[in-house]
């Protein structure tokens, strides 16, 4: 039976006096991606924030319920959020690059983490592009700046950024939106290749993406989840109307 990694129960989150996750209860099988789709505003990157922490920055920001990571509790006191968030790694809709070589961008976590010896941050560099499907194209321009990739590259030295320090969980949010759709396809093929080491969440506003890749997919609504189940459950035989328009096109 497939292990659970990472469950979240009656997940409310206002910014402020807005309440935009009206208690989620949701939760990930190991080696899955997961599609969270639904209409804008609807919550989905609200909740993606929450499972990394993304949202304890923000000022006036109020997070109730249970979110744990295998046996840690993410919002106990004692959480180290940076090792957390190397466990739980993070990809953005615009890829974001520092502005710096290709080399120094994989390595960076890495860095951080107290890592110096130099087969070790090469071996690791290495792996990491391999698994973002982009090694034999920058292999032999490591030193170049990240920055004169195109967006599709970009987006893959981001996923191999956040492979090289060997997380768990990596939550996407909308990964290809910024990019033409060959980038797309390319972002897509490695996803599926990942899934085999990694847990992934990803925010679509593509439901063909979703369907294509997505082994379960939870459709939120208006800071609620409607329903969440396999991806061909919910997009071939949804429990719920809301769904059913959604995936039809009714709105959103
Ligand atoms: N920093 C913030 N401060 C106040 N309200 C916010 C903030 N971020 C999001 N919201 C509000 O919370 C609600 C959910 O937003 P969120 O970005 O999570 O939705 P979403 O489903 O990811 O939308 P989209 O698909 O357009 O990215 C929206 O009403 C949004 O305006």
């Amino acid at each position: 039976m497939a292990k659970q990694i990472l469950t979240t129960k009656n997940v409310r989150l206002s910014y402020g006096d807005f309440e935009a996750l009206h208690g989620i209860d949701l939760a990930f099988d190991e080696n899955e991606i997961t599609a969270l789709i639904g209409p804008s505003g609807c919550g989905k990157s609200t909740y993606l924030r929450c499972i990394n922490r993304m949202n304890d920055q923000i000022d006036g920001v109020k997070i109730s319920g249970e979110l744990k990571f295998n046996d840690t509790d993410i919002y106990a006191e004692q959480t180290d959020v940076v090792e957390l968030r190397k466990q739980i790694g993070m990809v953005f809709q615009q890829p974001n690059p520092f502005p710096m070589s290709i080399y120094d961008n994989v390595v960076f976590g890495l860095r951080i983490a107290g890592v110096r010896d130099k087969s070790m941050l090469d071996e690791a560099a290495q792996a990491a592009l391999k698994q973002a499907a982009i090694w034999d194209e920058v292999k032999n321009k490591l030193d170049q700046n990240a920055l004169a990739l195109s967006g599709g590259q970009q987006q893959r030295i981001c996923i191999a950024r956040a492979l090289a320090v060997s997380p768990n969980i990596i939550l996407l949010d909308e990964p290809t939106s910024a990019l033409d759709p060959h980038s797309s396809r390319q972002i897509e093929t490695t996803l599926l290749q990942l899934k085999e080491h990694y847990t992934i969440i990803t925010v679509t506003h593509n439901l063909q993406q979703a369907s294509r890749i997505a082994d379960r997919t939870a459709f939120f609504l208006q800071g609620d989840l409607i329903e969440a189940g396999t991806t061909k459950q919910i997009f071939m035989n949804p429990e719920h109307q809301e769904t059913s328009d959604f995936i039809t096109g009714i709105f959103g």
